[in-house]
């Protein structure tokens, strides 16, 4: 079966000069979910910038959902079916409610009111968020604001999900639920992290990027 997502030879260095891919081979398989580990300011999140088309490679080609992508046209149906979840939910929200948040994704797509307010309400359901829903997003506490971010982009209903950080500012039993979640999920997924604990509880698959290249760990 083809890869959801496929990276050869990937090269990218911002404008500064700062050469931060030197040449990335990676495949996403269905099934997969993938831990993508590293130190800091290795580009692990540049990594997924790139795989939605918010950056552009010097060389080398990305595959995604049996295609080629290389012009900004190529990424518009690649961010609705590989859903990116910022490390910054400050990055990903922008309406004034959790649950005006939540729809705008779907109505942007075409959805009927209807079926969004059956998306809006199962997905808050899905991340155990019914609470939230009419509340102001910028008020929320950083750990809400990452969830109902990742919330944004579940019901999108994306394919693959690129998470990143997912952990950050969670409590202990918040981080036991997106655990059993993600484990649950359907979706390929790659995840940013340096919790290994976490990691270790939901990656099928880890991979390091040191250098400027992806290397696959031992299982
Ligand atoms: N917009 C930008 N312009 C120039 N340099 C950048 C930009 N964004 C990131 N960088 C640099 O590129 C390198 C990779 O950054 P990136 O955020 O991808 O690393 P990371 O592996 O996700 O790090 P962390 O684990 O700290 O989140 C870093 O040296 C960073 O300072």
């Amino acid at each position: 079966m083809a890869s959801l997502i496929s990276l050869r030879g990937l090269h990218f260095s911002y404008a500064s000069g700062l050469d931060v891919l030197k040449g990335v081979n990676f495949e996403l398989n269905a099934g997969d979910r993938v831990a993508l580990t590293g130190s800091n300011g290795a580009g692990k999140s540049t990594l997924l910038r790139l795989i939605n088309g918010l950056e552009t490679p010097d060389s080398g080609e990305i595959h995604a959902f049996g295609a080629v992508r290389q012009q900004e046209k190529d990424f518009r149906d690649v961010r609705v079916r590989a859903g990116l979840v910022f490390q910054d939910p400050d990055d990903q929200l922008f309406c004034p409610t959790v649950a005006e948040d939540l729809a705008f994704g779907p109505l942007n797509l075409g959805k009927s009111a209807e079926e969004v307010g059956e998306i809006v309400r199962r997905t808050l359901e899905l991340l155990r968020l019914e609470h939230l829903a009419d509340r102001i997003t910028h008020k929320l506490s950083g750990g809400q604001k990452r969830l109902v971010a990742l919330a944004t982009v579940m019901a999108l209903e994306p394919e693959v999900l690129l998470l990143d950080e997912p952990t950050n500012d969670l409590d202990r039993d918040t981080k036991q639920h997106l655990i059993s979640l993600l484990t649950e999920l359907p979706q390929a997924m790659i995840i940013v992290s340096h919790n290994h604990h976490f990691l270790n509880r939901v990656a099928t698959r880890q991979v390091e990027l040191s250098d400027g290249v992806l290397m696959e760990q031992a299982a």
